[in-house]
């Protein structure tokens, strides 16, 4: 059993060659046979994957190694049917946290998967008539989408990565555009929102570099939570943000929290939707359904 490693060197600022060069010194220590493929540019893993997938034979195994946007991009290029190892070097993790699996110890990380026999986990799958894929983390669509363009683009998010408080350039990037977002009108299940601010469906419980939002939420079933917050004044807005980071935010009346194993939902204006971190458009009056996707997952 062999081991094909798809790693992006560049994710979290230089992490993924930081673990990339630990695990390849392990596995070269142990002489364990491994093949390594670094992305070399945004978009790179689906095109590495079509060569491990060509070369590889059905008993090895692959790895990942990277962020939240490089699990996402390799799962989405990866057959359902295919199990696959992940080891996070990003800068907030969210899959991984979801997963249980160490943000810190790569070799730990590596022992348990090298012992370790398959899982069945649920990822979500999602289709409209111009959007379709699998999400490993969330699907967003309004002030999360909006929060998460704005940090992604923002300068304070390096610097504060830098500090190790990636979660608080997600949440000053909130803050401004809390000022500026409308809300929107979405049906969803048969229940109408007319006054929806946030609208987030996950797997498990994370966003935003390690935020609770769905406290409740696992990998390891088929339920899909949906989190939604009214637009409401901003004072209230500012009480609830504390709430969320102490996961206590579900409780309160302007949050609606709904779990089912598949969603269809409708928006009557065109909206920003981030999809794993990546901006999308979602159009008026496409029918947009959300359902899950069995994986394979060697943890
Ligand atoms: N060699 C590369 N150079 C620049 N960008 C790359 C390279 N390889 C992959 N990418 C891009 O990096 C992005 C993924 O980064 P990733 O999300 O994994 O790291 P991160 O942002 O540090 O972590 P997190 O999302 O967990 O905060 C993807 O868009 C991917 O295409």
């Amino acid at each position: 059993m062999d081991y094909y490693i798809l790693a992006n060197p560049h994710s979290g600022h230089g992490h993924g060659q930081q673990v990339t060069d630990k695990l390849t010194a392990y596995l070269t220590q142990e002489k364990i046979t491994y093949y390594l493929f670094n992305t070399h540019q945004p978009f790179d893993e689906h095109r590495l994957m079509m060569t491990i997938l060509a070369q590889k034979n059905t008993d090895d195994r692959i790895i990942i190694i990277g962020g939240d946007g490089t699990i996402s991009l390799a799962v989405n290029a990866l057959p359902a049917e295919q199990a696959f190892s992940y080891i996070p070097a990003g800068s907030g993790n969210d899959f991984a946290r979801g997963l249980e699996v160490s943000l810190q110890d790569t070799i730990a990380t590596f022992d348990h998967i090298h012992k370790a026999t398959p899982q069945t986990i649920y990822v979500l799958k999602y289709e409209s008539e111009t959007l379709s894929g699998i999400a490993t983390n969330n699907f967003g669509i309004g002030l999360d989408a909006a929060i998460v363009d704005a940090a992604n683009q923002s300068l304070t998010k390096g610097f504060l990565n830098t500090l190790k408080l990636g979660q608080l350039a997600y949440l000053t990037t909130a803050l401004k555009i809390i000022f500026a977002k409308k809300p929107f009108q979405v049906t969803v299940n048969g229940v109408t929102f007319t006054k929806t601010f946030l609208f987030t469906l996950t797997k498990h419980p994370f966003f935003g570099g390690g935020v609770p939002l769905a406290p409740n939420a696992s990998l390891m079933d088929t339920d899909i939570h949906l989190v939604e917050v009214d637009r409401i004044h901003l004072l209230g807005i500012f009480a609830l943000i504390p709430k969320v980071l102490k996961a206590k935010h579900l409780a309160n009346q302007h949050v609606h929290h709904m779990v089912n194993n598949s969603f269809t939902l409708e928006i009557t204006s065109d909206q920003p939707v981030q999809i794993d971190g990546e901006i999308h458009q979602l159009k008026a009056h496409q029918t947009l359904r959300v359902t899950t996707e069995k994986r394979t997952i060697i943890k």
